[in-house]
């Protein structure tokens, strides 16, 4: 199969912004490598001239990002590409016929505990303990493998708030692990939706894999336009922005006393979403940060 190949060469300390783009772009799957240290730079290296002297004279090394596309994501890559070109970050994209990288990847993800109970097992690695509920995941190449913090701040919440029986709706579902995490302590049903077809079938095959498929219904769609009826509680992990603009359906959605817990938010974006909440008939009941991401968790008054 053939990818769209996305190179980002610049210097280590330029690392944050780079992966900023990428969060932007709700890219997080990547390859990341430290070249060469300062002193192993060849002297074109060290003249590069789109590089700042700030930076330069921090003098760190160089740093490579690699970022894998299917030709269908053309316009993200662009939109990748001129935000980094913006801010002098120099990048190539090539086609690349990688088929080892569907596979690549998976070396970077291992079984992750979260919270007390909850364990994310790659379907690949081997992992036994009795004393935790194993969610088995393939991401495919859908968002969700456990290891980000939004998606571990979430999982943290269900496992608080979550009550035996509950209906879930999971929106942005992408591999389907909020929402799997979720019958697996106990919920009910859950509905999951995702705006990409990727997601879906990711949801699909991880539903199975954890033979929790007879309990989950899974739509394409924007946010809450495909779900029926309402929920007990409803878990998102998408951007503030589109969090934001959710919240103004949100109460419709959930029944009495109902729960929203969501993540993607970076933390300088938490009002946004606090505001929007409680100007909607919630009440906050808990704000959560791990390295500069933000859950929040609200419950309508
Ligand atoms: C950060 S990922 C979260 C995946 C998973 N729920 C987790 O917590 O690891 C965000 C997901 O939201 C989906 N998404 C973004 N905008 C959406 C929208 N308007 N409606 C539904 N899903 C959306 C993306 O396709 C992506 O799969």
């Amino acid at each position: 199969m053939k990818y769209i190949e996305l190179v980002v060469n610049t210097f280590d300390s330029m690392r944050e912004e780079v992966v900023d783009v990428l969060y932007e772009c709700e890219v997080y799957t990547f390859e990341e490598s430290t070249a060469k240290t300062f002193e192993e730079l060849s002297q074109d290296e060290k003249n590069w001239d789109f590089v700042g002297e700030e930076v330069f004279s921090l003098k760190k090394g160089i740093l490579i990002i690699k970022c894998y596309f299917s030709k269908d994501e053309v316009e993200i890559v662009k939109k990748i590409k001129t935000k980094l070109e913006e801010k002098n970050i120099d990048v190539t994209i090539s086609e690349t016929d990688d088929s080892d990288w569907a596979n690549n990847w998976k070396q970077y993800y291992h079984p992750v505990e979260i919270g007390s109970k909850i364990t994310i097992k790659p379907t690949w690695e081997n992992y036994e303990n009795k004393n935790r509920i194993v969610v088995e995941i393939d991401p495919g190449m859908a968002f969700g493998t456990g290891t980000h913090e939004t998606t571990s701040l979430c999982i943290e919440a269900l496992e608080k708030y979550l009550k035996p029986l509950d209906i879930v709706f999971d929106i942005g579902c992408g591999s389907g692990i909020l929402g799997i995490a979720a019958l697996k302590l106990g919920a009910e049903k859950v509905t999951a939706v995702d705006i990409d077809p990727k997601a879906i079938e990711a949801t699909k095959n991880n539903a199975y894999l954890n033979n929790v498929l007879d309990k989950m219904t899974i739509y394409k769609g924007n946010l809450l336009d495909v779900v029926e009826g309402k929920a007990d509680v409803i878990v998102s992990n998408i951007i503030a922005e589109i969090i934001s603009d959710m919240i103004l359906d949100l109460k419709s959605s959930l029944n009495n006393r109902g729960i929203f817990i969501s993540s993607g938010i970076i933390i300088e974006k938490i009002n946004l979403v606090k505001d929007a909440l409680l100007s909607s008939g919630f009440e906050v009941l808990e704000v959560k940060e791990e390295n500069g991401w933000a859950s929040i968790v609200g419950r309508v008054k």
